[in-house]
C-alpha cells in the first residue's frame, strides 16, 4: 500500500509536470515580449511595466531561473544575468565582440496562435477520414495549409520567414567554416525551398566561384534582390516543375515538411537536376536524424517536438537512418554519408 500510494502521487506529479508545461514555453515567450533579455543586457529601466506589479516579475524570473535562461546572483547588486540560452533572445543580434545568432522568431512562430491551433486539432484530424496527404491539422484548424497561410497572413508569414532566416545566417555561417569540402570543385548550386536565399548567399560570398541559385515558391522569390552577383533567384514548385540543373541541390530543412510519397518525388526530381557522381554530382541535405549520436534526453525530446510539429503543420516527419536511406534508395540514390556537425541536424 505504501509503495502504491508513493507511485500515485509520483505519477500525479508527472501529469500535473506534463499538464502545465506549456507555462514553460509560454514564460519564455512573456519575457521576450517585455524585453527581458534587452533590459539584463543593457541595464535599462524594463519597459512600461506596472508598478503595482513590479513584485510578481520576480515569480516569473523564478521560473525562467529554474530552467536555466537567466542566472540570478542573489548576493549583488545586479539580480540577473544573462545565460547562453537567453544570449540567443536579445532583440539586437551585434554584442561587442560577436554576432549573436537570434532565435527570437521561432520562439513565435512556435507559440504563434496558428501554430497552437494546429495541435489543437491534431486529435480531430486523425480521426477524420480524408486520404489526401496534403491534409494537415494545420489546415484543418485555420482553413488553409500552412504554405498558404504563410502567404496570406503577414503576422505569420514574416514570423516564418524570419525564422528561417536566422537559423540560415547561423547554419551559413557554420557550413561555410567548418563543412568546405562539401563544396569542393562545384561550378554551380541550387538551394531548392531556399526561401529568402541566406543560406545561398553566405554559400555565394564564401565561395565566389561557385554560381547560386535559390528556387522557392513564386511568392517567396518574387520581391527578392540578389544580394551576390553569383546569386540569383527562380520562381517554381519542387513538386510539378523542373529544377534548374546545377552540380550540386540544396535542399535545408526541406523534406522533413513532406510525407515519403512527396519527398521521393522531389528527391528524384533533385536528382534530374545533378549530374552523376562520378561528374561531381552532389545532393546536399541538412536535417534531423532521429536516434542519431543524440546524447542527452533534452536533445532527444526536441527531435520529437520537431516531429509532431512536422505532423501537425505539414503532414511531414523526422526520420532515423532506415528511413532516410529508403527515400534515398527509393528516389534512386546508391550512397550517402552522415556528417553530424550541426547540433541537432
Ligand atoms: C522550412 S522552410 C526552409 C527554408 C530554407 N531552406 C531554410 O532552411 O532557411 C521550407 C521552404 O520551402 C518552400 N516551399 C514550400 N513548398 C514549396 C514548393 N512546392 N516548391 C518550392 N518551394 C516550396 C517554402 O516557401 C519555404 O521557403
Ligand atoms: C511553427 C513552425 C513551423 C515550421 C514549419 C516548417 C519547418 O520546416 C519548420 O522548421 C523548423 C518549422
Amino acid at each position: 500500500m505504501e509503495e502504491k500510494v508513493d507511485e500515485l502521487l509520483q505519477s500525479q506529479a508527472h501529469v500535473w509536470n506534463h499538464a502545465l508545461k506549456f507555462f514553460d514555453s509560454m514564460s519564455l515567450r512573456c519575457a521576450v515580449e517585455l524585453g527581458i533579455p534587452d533590459v539584463i543586457h543593457t541595464h535599462a529601466q524594463p519597459m512600461s511595466i506596472q508598478p503595482s506589479k513590479a513584485q510578481h516579475l520576480g515569480r516569473l524570473m523564478r521560473l525562467l531561473v529554474h530552467s536555466g535562461f537567466f542566472d540570478a546572483n542573489e548576493q549583488e547588486d545586479v539580480k540577473y544575468s544573462l545565460t547562453p540560452s537567453s544570449r540567443r533572445l536579445l532583440r539586437h543580434t551585434h554584442t561587442h565582440t560577436r554576432t549573436t545568432f537570434q532565435i527570437i522568431p521561432f520562439l513565435f512562430l512556435s507559440l504563434d496562435k496558428a501554430t497552437i491551433a494546429s495541435m489543437g486539432a491534431l486529435s480531430g484530424w486523425l480521426c477524420s477520414s480524408d486520404q489526401d496527404h496534403n491534409s494537415s491539422s494545420f489546415e484543418m484548424a485555420n482553413g488553409k495549409p500552412m504554405w498558404d497561410y504563410s502567404a496570406q497572413e503577414p503576422s505569420f508569414g514574416n514570423l516564418f520567414h524570419q525564422a528561417m532566416v536566422c537559423d540560415s545566417e547561423f547554419i551559413g555561417k557554420i557550413v561555410t567554416e567548418k563543412c568546405s569540402r562539401v563544396f569542393e570543385g562545384l561550378k554551380s548550386l541550387v538551394d531548392v525551398g531556399g526561401g529568402t536565399g541566406v543560406m545561398a548567399n553566405a554559400i555565394a560570398e564564401a565561395f565566389p566561384h561557385i554560381t547560386c541559385s535559390v528556387f522557392d515558391l513564386p511568392q517567396v522569390v518574387s520581391n527578392q534582390q540578389p544580394t551576390a552577383k553569383n546569386l540569383s533567384f527562380i520562381g517554381g514548385d519542387m513538386l510539378e516543375s523542373k529544377i534548374p540543373p546545377a552540380n550540386a541541390v540544396m535542399l535545408k530543412w526541406i523534406l522533413h515538411n513532406w510525407d515519403d510519397e512527396q519527398s521521393i518525388k522531389i528527391l528524384k526530381k533533385c536528382k534530374d537536376a545533378i549530374p552523376s557522381r562520378a561528374e561531381g554530382g552532389k545532393l546536399i541535405i541538412i536535417d534531423m536524424v532521429l536516434d542519431n549520436e543524440v546524447e542527452d534526453r533534452e536533445s532527444t525530446e526536441t527531435q520529437l517536438f520537431f516531429d509532431v510539429l512536422m505532423m501537425a503543420n505539414l503532414n511531414g516527419k523526422e526520420r532515423n537512418e532506415r528511413e532516410w536511406k529508403n527515400l534515398f534508395m527509393e528516389a534512386g540514390f546508391s550512397d550517402y554519408t552522415i556528417v553530424s556537425k550541426l547540433g541537432l541536424r
